[in-house]
């Protein structure tokens, strides 16, 4: 677990400076926030008490599996989305549009719209499936979607007025890759 969230945020570091010049990047590419700091730590503590109270719970190994493969499927597609999209994955959404910025629509994006984010969901819920974490599995996968379906309405509209009638068409043709956000 340990190995697979500093694989996560040390290679989001790595990849943020190849794209963007070390000069543009700070420490929010390693996308620490506080209340993901607090999701953590929560984690941490239901596998201490449970390992403590209920030993027996964590030993599903083949729960524990079925979590790591979702782990390695996130990390994949995130980073696929990373590399593909290039210079146009920012960490912060972009509200003007640069000269450079295009619109990616092929790779993992011609698969669903938000691989970045569809594969940070699967990672996330992965990590806590791992744990055999009952708690923080529901609680994970809540508040991450729910974020994300509150910022991709957020990140379209401006994708639209960026791209117009070629952002309506592309959404329209490919689904968002977040279950139940359109
Ligand atoms: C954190 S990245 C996430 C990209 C995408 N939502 C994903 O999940 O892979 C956010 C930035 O990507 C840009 N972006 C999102 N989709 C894009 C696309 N298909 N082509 C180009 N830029 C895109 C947005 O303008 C925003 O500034």
């Amino acid at each position: 677990m340990i190995l697979a969230v500093f694989f996560f945020h040390s290679s989001e570091y790595v990849l943020a400076i190849s794209f963007h010049g070390s000069s543009s990047v700070t420490l929010q590419s390693l996308l620490i926030s506080k209340n993901y700091l607090f999701a953590m730590l929560f984690s941490f503590m239901e596998y201490f008490v449970e390992i403590f109270f209920f030993p027996g719970l964590k030993e599903y190994w083949w729960i524990s599996n079925v979590g790591l493969v979702m782990v390695i499927i996130g990390e994949i597609i995130r980073k696929l989305a990373i590399i593909t999209a290039g210079q146009a994955f920012t960490h912060l959404i972009k509200i003007h549009r640069e000269e450079h910025h295009k619109l990616v629509t092929h790779g993992v994006y011609s698969c669903v719209r938000h691989p970045g984010y569809c594969g940070f969901l699967i990672w996330s819920v992965g990590t806590q499936i791992m744990l055999c974490n009952p708690i923080s599995t529901i609680g994970f996968a809540i508040v991450v979607w729910k974020f994300f379906a509150e910022r991709i309405p957020y990140e379209e509209y401006f994708l639209r007025q960026f791209f117009g009638p070629q952002y309506e068409e592309y959404a329209q043709r490919v689904p968002s890759g977040v279950p139940f956000v359109e």
